[in-house]
């Protein structure tokens, strides 16, 4: 495993390969690309894997309020960042009591619901609160995008976002040439939103770490797929 890393993205690194939550292979993903590997934060569901997870998520969290981010809810967007939210919260509670266990969670429903509370956020009202989005992965920055929307609908003002996996792709091309350099999703939603957004693992993280567990012909395609879609910025 990579030495440059932080011990704890290293432990987070170990735990998502022995849940088979990092893979290798060929896989679609919510843009259309096709990717030779990917991340699946629903497979972190057994009582170790979940503490694994919520365990780096906090530590990230915690050095991010070190450099100054300051939050009162965290937002996991449906369907993967929701039990996100609810360990994380937890896991801050546990990590920081004297100044995170006062911190909220709260979650949207994909669909409004009609009938009894009705709506489609769940958990602490998100009117005039600082809110971190918390998800597994940014490739394009859709869902990510669409959860700013949601929340400022609500009142709510977007404070930073973390993700589990930042994949360091450059946006998907408007006109479909995917072989023009472009600009990250990432940066687009720094520059866009000017708030903090910062993720356990990157991609050059996972390539540094592949070094020393993954197959020459696993390397290489990820390689690849990084040369291909790796934005500018
Ligand atoms: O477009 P981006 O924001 O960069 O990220 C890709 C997102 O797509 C997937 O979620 P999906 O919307 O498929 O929902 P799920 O959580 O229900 O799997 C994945 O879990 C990421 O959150
Ligand atoms: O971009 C995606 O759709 C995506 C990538 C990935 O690695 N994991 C995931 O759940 N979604």
């Amino acid at each position: 495993m990579s030495s440059q890393l932080a011990p704890y993205k290293q432990d987070f690194l170990k735990s998502a390969l022995s849940g088979g939550v990092l893979k290798f292979g060929s896989f679609e993903l919510k843009s259309k690309r096709i990717s030779p590997y990917f991340f699946n934060a629903g497979l972190f569901h057994t009582t170790r894997l979940a503490a694994a997870i919520a365990t780096a998520f906090a530590q990230a969290v915690v050095d991010a309020r070190k450099a100054g981010l300051e939050f009162d809810i965290i937002f996991g967007p449906a369907y993967k960042g929701i039990p996100l939210a609810a360990i994380i919260a937890v896991e801050l509670g546990r990590l920081a009591p004297e100044t995170l266990d006062t911190v909220s969670y709260s979650f949207d429903r994909k669909e409004a619901k009609d009938h009894g509370e009705g709506g489609n956020i769940v958990g602490a009202p998100l009117k005039g609160k600082r809110v971190l989005i918390v998800d597994d992965v940014i490739t394009a920055g859709t869902a990510k995008r669409e959860a700013i929307d949601k929340i400022r609908k609500e009142g709510g003002i977007v404070a930073g976002i973390a993700v589990a996996v930042d994949r360091m792709e450059k946006l998907p091309a408007t006109d479909g040439d995917e072989t023009k350099p472009g600009p990250s999703a990432i940066g687009e939603l720094r520059k866009e939103y000017g708030i903090p957004i910062f993720a356990i693992l990157t991609l050059d993280d996972i390539i540094e770490g592949m070094k020393s567990f993954a197959s020459e012909e696993d390397i290489k395609r990820t390689e690849e797929y990084r040369q291909k879609y790796k934005a500018t910025d």
